[in-house]
This record gives structure tokens, C-alpha cells and sequence, in this order.
């Protein structure tokens, strides 16, 4: 019994199983989920910070008529500042300099004439120019991303200027990959005629990776003993599992039957969908089973449209995976099925609206599609006919 996909996704947002957090040094953590709040410890800057180069003078003489200022010290960055006290001379300072108490303005090397021992100074010096003050970006304590985010450049950059020298991620489940198949041969074997390379394995673990998952790859043969023993190792040695092949109506596809054997419990099996029809789900305890159909599109579709947003939520991460665009021709799809249509996208020059056109193709089978192809298209099962200029949700490839 076919289930829509709607219902195949509220089925899995209801699984809570547990992988739970871990503490991992700043340069693992991109990427990864944050799970604690980050916040700042100073203000940022933390001082009066000094925008250019030149030198600082107190601006009260430049005022009172005074045009030339013999310098008194040079301080660069880093230093700790001394006070100017003699209001008649300036500071040569350097970028990233703590401004020194007395000094209310910057003026650059560039506008400047040096003579002597000294700078003269031009017409119509403004004071507090070229000062980037204490905490003009940041106040101390604020509260600079929350947990469920997504650890990108910025966060890293700001945990770093932070002092997070480690961060509480979310755990990443163990995984593995397993391709089922007699006809399946190594990618670095000559295949036989009748056989082709397992290339599911290596197009599954690209997806996974954009997560940070590293997942453990397999290959086992269409052989009720063989799957039987390893499958159960494998589901209890693993929090995610993925297989790819061997679970629609053919008299080789044991993996369901099996799996269900194993005490993983059957979520459903057949999701109201084109591709990725045979789609399997279980759950035994914290480890979630996915069997995914075969055909190397339609398994990646089920990952990317299934599996994917699956993982984002388990993972706690809150920002929305959503890309939308414009078909650019019409369709008509007759079956009450989603139909996850391959497209191609672009941006329109004019608007920025991102546009998809259909990839032709030739079924779930043909894997070059991909090739030509941006993303899947997710066209409503309720509907037949889809016109030019509709806007549909996009699953990025
Ligand atoms: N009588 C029916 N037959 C089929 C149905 C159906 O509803 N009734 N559904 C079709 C659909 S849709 C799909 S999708 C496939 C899914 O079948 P399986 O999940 O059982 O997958 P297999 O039969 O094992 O393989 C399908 C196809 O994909 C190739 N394959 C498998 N694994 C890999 C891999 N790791 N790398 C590359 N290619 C792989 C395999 O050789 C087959 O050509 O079932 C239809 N049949
Ligand atoms: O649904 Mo199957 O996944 O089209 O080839």
C-alpha cells in the first residue's frame, strides 16, 4: 500500500531516535550542528580600534589652529597604549592599534606631508574619524547564534574571536551504505557484460557528506544467508543505515523480508511517488533503516527528499533547506504520484528568479541525466497539469 509523501515524511519527523551531542575541537566544527549558544565574551572590538594608518592626535589642537605635530612614539598593534598627554604632538599608529587615552582622531598616512620629525596636517580634519570603537559590533554577553545552527565561515570566525577553542556539536549517527546486488562489480573491476559498477555507494556518500556524515560502505550479493548475517551485524552496529537496491516486487529483493526478520521494525514501504516508488523505511531502537530503491536516481532522489530532511531534523538543525524556482515550459503528469522531475536550473538576468527546465530523460535508470541536471523538482501528486511560470519546491542536487 502506497503512501503519499506527505504522510511518508510525517512518519519519520515522528522517529526521535537519540544520537546525542559531542564536544569536537574548532577546526572539526565546520559544518556540524551547533548545539550550545555562542556567545561573546568581550565586546567586539574590544578597544577603540585604530582604522587606518597614520597617526592620532587629540583633535582639541588641531582646532585651536595648530597645523604641524612633531611625533612623540610610534605604537603598532599589539602594543599596549601610553597615553598622550602632550597635546601639542601626535602618535604614529599603526591598523589594529588600541586608540591611546587623550588621542580622539585617526589621520591616514595619505593625507598627511611629513617634514622633520613631524606630520603636516591638511584643511578640514574631522575628529573621531578612522575609529572603530569598543563594542560598536558586539556587546560582551550578547548572543551570537543559537543552538541548531548550522556551523558556516561566519560561525567559525566568530567562535574563534570568541575564545571557543571546542564546541558542542550534534553526534553524527554511524553509518553505512550497503549496495545490494549480484550484478554489482567493484568501480575499479572490468565488469562482464551483464554486470555494472556500484556507483550508488559513491553518490550516496557524497549526500551524507554534506552533513559531515562518513559513512562505511558495503556490498552484498543478493543471498538470503549472506544478507541475513552481515545485515544484522550491520543494523546493530550502526545508527543509520542505507541500502540501495533489492527492495520492490522481484523474486531477488530479500532486503524488506530481512530486514524485518531482523526485529526492524517495517515505517512503511511504497511512498506515492515517481521516482523512488519502492522506497522502505524502519527503525530498530536508535537505528534508523532505509531501503532505497536501486535505480541510481531514484535513490539519490529518496536521499536528498527523504533521508536528507530526515537528518537535518535528528540533528536539531533549524534553517530551512528551501530553494525555490520557475518551471520554464509546461508539464502534464497524469499519475497521483509526486513526481520529483529532474530540471536544470538558471537564474533569470532580469529578475534573480531561478528558473527549471525539465531534463529530458530516460527513467530512474539513466544516471548520465544527472549530468545535465541542477536538481529535482517537487511537482504535487494532486495535480495533472503544471504551467509555465509555476513555482515549485526545488531538491538541489
Ligand atoms: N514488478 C515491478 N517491478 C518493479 C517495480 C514495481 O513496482 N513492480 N518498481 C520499479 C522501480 S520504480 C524501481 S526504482 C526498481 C527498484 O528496484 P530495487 O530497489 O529492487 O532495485 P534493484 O532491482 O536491485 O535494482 C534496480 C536497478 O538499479 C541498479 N542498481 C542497483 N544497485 C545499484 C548500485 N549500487 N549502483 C548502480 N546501480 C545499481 C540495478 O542494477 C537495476 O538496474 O524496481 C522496478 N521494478
Ligand atoms: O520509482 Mo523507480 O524509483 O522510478 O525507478
Amino acid at each position: 500500500m502506497l503512501i503519499t509523501h506527505t504522510e511518508a515524511t510525517d512518519i519519520l519527523a515522528q522517529q526521535d531516535p537519540d544520537w546525542g551531542t559531542e564536544t569536537v575541537a574548532l577546526g572539526q566544527a565546520a559544518g556540524r550542528v551547533l548545539r550550545q549558544t555562542l556567545r561573546a565574551d568581550r565586546d567586539q572590538p574590544p578597544f577603540n580600534r585604530v582604522a587606518m594608518d597614520g597617526i592620532c592626535i587629540d583633535y582639541a589642537a588641531y582646532a585651536a589652529g595648530q597645523r604641524f605635530f612633531p611625533v612623540a612614539w610610534m605604537q603598532a598593534a599589539g602594543q599596549s597604549p601610553r597615553a598622550l598627554t602632550d597635546a601639542t604632538k601626535c602618535i604614529e599608529i599603526m591598523t589594529g592599534a588600541a586608540l591611546p587615552e587623550g588621542a580622539t582622531t585617526v589621520i591616514r598616512y595619505e593625507d598627511l606631508r611629513a617634514e622633520g620629525g613631524g606630520f603636516h596636517l591638511p584643511e578640514g580634519v574631522e575628529d573621531g574619524k578612522s575609529i572603530h570603537y569598543r563594542g560598536k559590533d558586539i556587546e560582551e554577553g550578547a548572543e551570537l547564534a543559537t543552538p541548531g545552527c548550522r556551523i558556516g565561515i561566519a560561525e567559525i570566525g566568530m567562535l574563534a574571536t570568541c575564545g571557543y577553542a571546542e564546541v558542542e556539536v550534534s553526534a553524527l549517527p554511524r553509518t553505512a551504505i550497503i549496495a545490494t546486488g549480484n550484478e554489482l562489480v567493484d568501480v575499479a573491476a572490468r565488469p562482464l557484460p551483464h554486470q555494472i559498477r556500484m556507483s550508488n555507494l559513491f553518490q550516496l556518500r557524497e549526500v551524507l557528506r554534506g552533513l559531515g556524515i562518513e559513512p562505511a560502505l558495503h556490498h552484498l550479493p543478493d543471498e538470503p544467508e549472506r544478507l541475513r548475517e552481515s545485515l544484522s551485524a550491520i543494523v546493530r552496529n550502526n545508527e543509520l543505515v542505507m541500502l540501495s537496491g533489492g527492495v520492490s516486487k522481484g523474486k531477488l529483493d530479500y532486503v524488506p523480508g530481512i530486514l524485518q526478520e531482523l526485529g526492524v521494525e517495517k515505517l512503511f514501504h511504497g511512498v506515492a511517488q515517481r521516482p523512488g516508488k519502492p522506497l522502505w523505511a524502519g527503525r530498530l531502537g536508535d537505528t534508523m533503516v532505509f531501503g532505497l530503491p536501486g535505480n541510481p536516481i531514484s535513490s539519490v532522489n529518496c536521499t536528498l527528499g527523504m533521508v536528507m530532511p530526515f537528518l537535518r531534523q535528528r540533528l536539531h538543525m533549524t534553517e530551512p533547506n528551501t530553494v525555490f524556482a520557475a518551471l520554464t515550459e509546461a508539464l502534464t503528469f497524469k499519475p497521483s504520484l509526486t513526481l520529483f522531475q529532474l530540471v536544470s536550473l538558471k537564474a533569470d538576468p532580469e529578475s534573480g528568479q531561478l528558473l527549471a527546465t525539465p531534463t529530458p530523460h530516460a527513467g530512474s535508470g539513466d544516471a548520465a541525466s544527472l549530468l545535465r541536471s541542477d536538481g529535482f523538482l517537487e511537482l504535487p501528486a494532486e495535480r495533472a497539469e503544471f504551467a509555465a511560470g509555476e513555482v515549485f519546491r526545488v531538491l538541489r542536487l
